[in-house]
Formats: C-alpha cells, sequence, structure tokens
C-alpha cells in the first residue's frame, strides 16, 4: 500500500519536513496549511521540491468550520473555499480536507449540512479537485464517522467522500466495523494514529498526545482491516499531533514512523515475530575487573575472558555479566543486553526490516557474537545462540579449541555461586533510561523489533520530579507462565525523567535469586556498604498492610503483594557509576517490579552519599 504522512508529526520546516520524509521512504504526503503559510517558497515550488524527492501531495488540510452555517456566513465560507481551490491547483493537490464544524454556532441539521457540502463539492469539482469530509471527535454536530459518511451519502457528489481518522474513531469507543457499510471508493482518506489510553478531553488527547501505530493502546489495524475489506484503495497516512515529536529530529520521526507503517502492514498479514528471545544471555557492563568488589560480593566468579578484547565474564546461575574495560573512564554503565534468541540471523534480519540501525560486524572472524542493532537509546542488543560463551573461554587456558563452551548453556554450569543457598539464578530484567523525546520510538522499537509486549504505563514520583515507566516483557500465557517455557523469559524497564529531568534516571541489572533474604543476610553481614538503606517509616507501613517477617526491615528488603496472592521480595544495591543492581525474588506467579516501592527507591538513591 502507499505510505503517506502529514507534514505536522514531524518537527521542522516545510522543506526539511518534505526531505526527511522522502528519506524514509514515504510515497506522499499531506500538507497541513501551517507548514504552508510559513513556508518562504511559493506553491510552485513547493509541488516541484515534492516532485523531485519522488512524492505526492496526496491532500491538503484542514479546511474549518464550513457546514451547517447560516446563510450569510455560507457565502464567505464559499469565498474562502475558491481560494483554497486555487491555491491547490498551484500546489498540484486534488484533496481537500474538510472537518467537520466546532463553532458553537453550527446548525444542528444533517439536511443543511448536506447541501452546504454538495455546494461545496460542485465548486470543487470545477477545479478537478475532491472534498474528504472527516468527522472530529469534537465536532459541534458531527463527530461520529458513520454521521459524517451518511450526510457525505445524503449529499451524493462525485466529488465528496469521506475521511476516516483511525484516532476520531477509537478515541471515541466507535466500532469500526460500521466502516465495512461504506462503499471503499467514498472513502477519500485514511489518516493513521495511535495513542495511550488516557481518561482526558479528546481535543487535548488528539492535539499532544497522538502517536504511530503500535506505540499506544488503540487496535489501528482493525481501523485498517475494516477500510480495505470495505474496498479502500488509498494510502496509509500518518496524521500524529505530539508535544514530543515536534521537539524530536525530523529525519528520526520520519523514520520511525515509516517503521510503524512496515510493523502495521506485517500485523496485517497476520506475521508472527520470527525470534522472540527465550531469556537474557548477559548484560554488558563498562568498567574494569569485579567493579570495585560488587560482583564477587554479589556471588559472581569470573568464569572466562575474552578472547581477544579487555572483556571478562562473571557468572552465577545463568545470570552473565560482561565487564567491558571500553567506556570505563565514565564508570560503570549498560553497554549493551545478550537475549537468548531461537534464530539470531532472523532475529537481526527482522530489526533490519524494520529499520533499527544493525551494528557493523567489526568482530573477530572467530566471534560468534554477529548480530546486534542498536536501540533508541543507544544500547546495543545482541541476538546470541549458545555459540557465544566459546569467545570467553576460562582463564586457565584449559580451554581447547574445539568451541566447545565451559560453564555454557544450563543454568547450573555458569560458575559457582560460591556462597551456599539462595544464589542468583539468572537476570530477571534490565531497566533502561531512555532519552528526552523518544520513549514512544522506544516502545514500537522493543515491541516490534524485540517482540515484547507492553505493560502498563506508570508515574513513578521522584523526590525532584516525576519518571515515567513502563515494562515491556516476551508473551506469557496460562499455559507458559513467564519463567517456565523456553526460558525465564525477557523483561524490560523503560524509564523516562519526565519531569525534573536533570539527570537520567539510572539504569539498572535485576537479578533473580531463589532466597533473597539469604542473600541480603550474606550482603549485611559482608558488605553492608553496598546496601541502599530504606526509612524505617516504610516499614511502619509496610507492616501496617502486610504481614511480614520483621527481618525485612533489618535486611532493607522491600515488598509487595498482588491480587492473586503472589508476592514480591526485592532489594536494592547503591548506585555504582550510572548502574546499580537489584535482587529479586518472585514468589507464586507475582508479575510485576515493585512499583509501589519505586518512589521510595528513588528517595532512597537521592539520599545515598
Ligand atoms: O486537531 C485538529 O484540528 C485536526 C485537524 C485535522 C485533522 O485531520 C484532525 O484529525 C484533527
Ligand atoms: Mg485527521
Amino acid at each position: 500500500m502507499r505510505k503517506s504522512i502529514a507534514t505536522v508529526s514531524v518537527s521542522g520546516t516545510l522543506t526539511e519536513k518534505l526531505a526527511a520524509v522522502a528519506a524514509a521512504g514515504f510515497d506522499g504526503v499531506e500538507i497541513f496549511e501551517n507548514d504552508l503559510l510559513a513556508c518562504p517558497l511559493p506553491p510552485e515550488e513547493i509541488r516541484a521540491r515534492a516532485a523531485d524527492l519522488g512524492l505526492t501531495i496526496d491532500l491538503y488540510q484542514p479546511f474549518r468550520d464550513f457546514e451547517c452555517v447560516p446563510r450569510a456566513r455560507l457565502r464567505a465560507n464559499l469565498e474562502r473555499a475558491e481560494h483554497k481551490f486555487r491555491l491547490m491547483e498551484r500546489l498540484g493537490a486534488d484533496l481537500l480536507l474538510v472537518c467537520s464544524n466546532v463553532s458553537p454556532e453550527t446548525i444542528a441539521d444533517d439536511g443543511l449540512a448536506a447541501e452546504h457540502l454538495r455546494l461545496l463539492a460542485e465548486r470543487a469539482a470545477e477545479h478537478g479537485i475532491r472534498i474528504a469530509y472527516e468527522a472530529l471527535a469534537w465536532g459541534r454536530h458531527v463527530n461520529e464517522y458513520l454521521h459524517a459518511w451518511h450526510i457525505v451519502r445524503q449529499a451524493d457528489h462525485p466529488n465528496l467522500g469521506t475521511c476516516l481518522d483511525s484516532f476520531h474513531i477509537l478515541s471515541r469507543g466507535s466500532d469500526p466495523l460500521g466502516i465495512e457499510a461504506i462503499p471503499g471508493e467514498k472513502i477519500f482518506f485514511l489518516q493513521l494514529a495511535d495513542a495511550p489510553l488516557l481518561a482526558m478531553d479528546v481535543l487535548q488527547w488528539s492535539r499532544h498526545h497522538r502517536c504511530f501505530p503500535g506505540q499506544g493502546g488503540f487496535d489501528v489495524a482493525r481501523v485498517v482491516r475494516h477500510a480495505l475489506n470495505a474496498g479502500y484503495a488509498g494510502p496509509l497516512s500518518l496524521e500524529v499531533f505530539n508535544d514530543h515529536f515536534r521537539q524530536a529530529g525530523t529525519a528520526r520521526t520520519a523514520r520511525d514512523g515509516m517503521r510503524s507503517l512496515i510493523a502495521l502492514e506485517r500485523q496485517l498479514q497476520g506475521a508472527v515475530h520470527p525470534s522472540v528471545p527465550a531469556g537474557f544471555a548477559f548484560a554488558e557492563l563498562s568498567g574494569t575487573g569485579s567493579l570495585g568488589g560488587v560482583l564477587p560480593a554479589l556471588g559472581f566468579t569470573r568464569t572466562g575472558r575474552h578472547r581477544g578484547k579487555p572483556v571478562e565474564l562473571w557468572s552465577q546461575g545463568a545470570a552473565r555479566l560482561l565487564v567491558n574495560e571500553a567506556g570505563a573512564g565514565q564508570g560503570p554503565g549498560l553497554l549493551a543486553i545478550g537475549l537468548d534468541s531461537p534464530d539470531p540471523g532472523r532475529a537481526v534480519e527482522h530489526a533490519e526490516s524494520l529499520l533499527s540501525p544493525v551494528l557493523p560486524r567489526e568482530r573477530a572472524p572467530q566471534d560468534a557474537m554477529l548480530h546486534a542493532v542498536a536501540a533508541p537509546d543507544g544500547t546495543e542488543i545482541f541476538f546470541c545462540d549458545d555459540g557465544w560463551l566459546a569467545d570467553f573461554p576460562p582463564e586457565d587456558g584449559s580451554s581447547s579449541d574445539d568451541g566447545s563452551p565451559r560453564g555454557g548453556g544450563s543454568p547450573s554450569a555458569g560458575g559457582s555461586p560460591g556462597h551456599g543457598g539462595g544464589g542468583i539464578t539468572h537476570i530477571d530484567h534490565v531497566a533502561l533510561a531512555q532519552p528526552p523525546h523518544y520513549f514512544d520510538e522506544a516502545m514500537l522499537f522493543y515491541r516490534g523489533v524485540l517482540g515484547l509486549q507492553p505493560q502498563e504505563s506508570l508515574e513513578v514520583p521522584d523526590p525532584y520530579g516525576l519518571v515515567r515507566s513502563r515494562a515491556m516483557s516476551t508473551p506469557s500465557t496460562p499455559s507458559t507462565p513467564q519463567g517456565t517455557g523456553e526460558g525465564p523469559g525477557v523483561r524490560m524497564v523503560l524509564n523516562l525523567a519526565q519531569v525534573g529531568a536533570g539527570q537520567p534516571p539510572p539504569q539498572h541489572v535485576a537479578l533473580a535469586c531463589t532466597d533473597v533474604l539469604a542473600v541480603a543476610r550474606r550482603l549485611r553481614a559482608e558488605h553492608p556498604e553496598l546496601l541502599l538503606p530504606i526509612p524505617a517509616n516504610y516499614y511502619d507501613d509496610l507492616e501496617a498492610r502486610h504481614d511480614v517477617p520483621p527481618e525485612l526491615r533489618e535486611l532493607g528488603v522491600l515488598y509487595d503483594r498482588d491480587e492473586r496472592g503472589g508476592a514480591f521480595l526485592h532489594l536494592y544495591t547503591v548506585t555504582v557509576g550510572r548502574v546499580f543492581f537489584e535482587l529479586v525474588q518472585r514468589v507464586d506467579g507475582y508479575d510485576g517490579y515493585g512499583a509501589v516501592n519505586a518512589p521510595i527507591r528513588l528517595a532512597a538513591q537521592h539520599a545515598a552519599p
């Protein structure tokens, strides 16, 4: 299908927008009136610029508050329309979007609406122009897409059709099935936007929070499917009003829009993700040695060293951390994540088909880790099969050259915890700080590229701001809950300093253990300086809410329960460089992240020296 985008969806001047949209591979554009009015080029030159870039001008918009007006106003409106028609002839655009009247003076009369729109269509036809009538969700009299269609049908003019916009349909909770009652040739245009599910005024929601399909909570694909079933054959056109997109990089947003449409087309074809990861292979941190003793204190042992690079492998159970001296100057921070992938080659191909930057294969020929892409925040994501461990032979040099990994594959073989029971078994989740303005891009990356599913979006108060947080995880079904399928699954938490930005929230690696209290006791005894202190007030409140062992207070372990009786015990280390560790124990199917405790943790981190 042809792909189009409204110029309002990306930042920049009109000429910057056109260049970025063409570079991202779009076939056409909707020119938003403000972009044209603010552009120093005459319409003929804009037309030539678009043509040179291989873009068609699919629509000019919006024409407002035209129909259902008193007779005297109608004359003025028709004159206003004549001016637009002449402009569109210069621009080479032959479709004008008319949105339903929002004025309080609108006369609530369908017959009058049809009469006025028919007059407009007759005038438009003299210029070879067609009119697409769109119901704004906050239109005064017309705010439902089927209402707009009924008026178009009543007006009955070949140059008059309707414009469907997924936001206006889905934000009102209308059933898009009704689209199939509209003859396809009368759907003149289809605009697509997603949005997070928010309870707010629909105009504000539309003007500030729209996002690309796949980034919000609407079933945009359903709208498209019904339009295609109706026989719609025009472009899929993104029309997004978003405060962050207005500030983000023009080319980057245009590319993200294209990624969204590619993913949407796949969804319509019923394609499934070709290679959903089964678990974490590793997390790679910048730093040197044992990260100042933190890793051995947590029970990790060094089990290997990269053949040709200054990278060490630290293991405990199936939890593997790589410590890379590159970038160590800035202190410890997360550089990369390795995912256990059923088919790394296909996973990276899939990522590339969704326009993710594939990282250059600059590794030595014998290295296994060749399949990697960059996440929106710059973190490198490696798709791994078991072979990668062979790059990290044990240091005693006893590893043969047959490539067989020491301490590979099975969860218990990756090195001994050396501290008895309760140890760490695997990486439970990784939390990444997202750059401002690109949170929605990250959502689409983790959903489309990695096959993770978004959980609820949360806003977590911090003493000096607000952190927006969203967990994304591999799908779990009742028959294969997280932790019992092919692997433990992948859970990511995306954080964004929403208010009070200052510095980005630190990143963290959460490690699953079988007995977090046992680990906490050992840490308390041997390395109390590594534990993040939690205020007594927290425990006074916790003990009033739940029947918990008093030991939690002594050990600084936090606690949460879910409605189904699952429990979560977790513990934080202090921050080292830009990263900290969390130790977690999930009890009886607890599937969350202890979000109620996040404000306590954020405050404790601010208070820590
Ligand atoms: O917010 C608006 O006014 C507006 C204008 C044109 C559209 O196509 C639309 O969906 C919304
Ligand atoms: Mg619209």
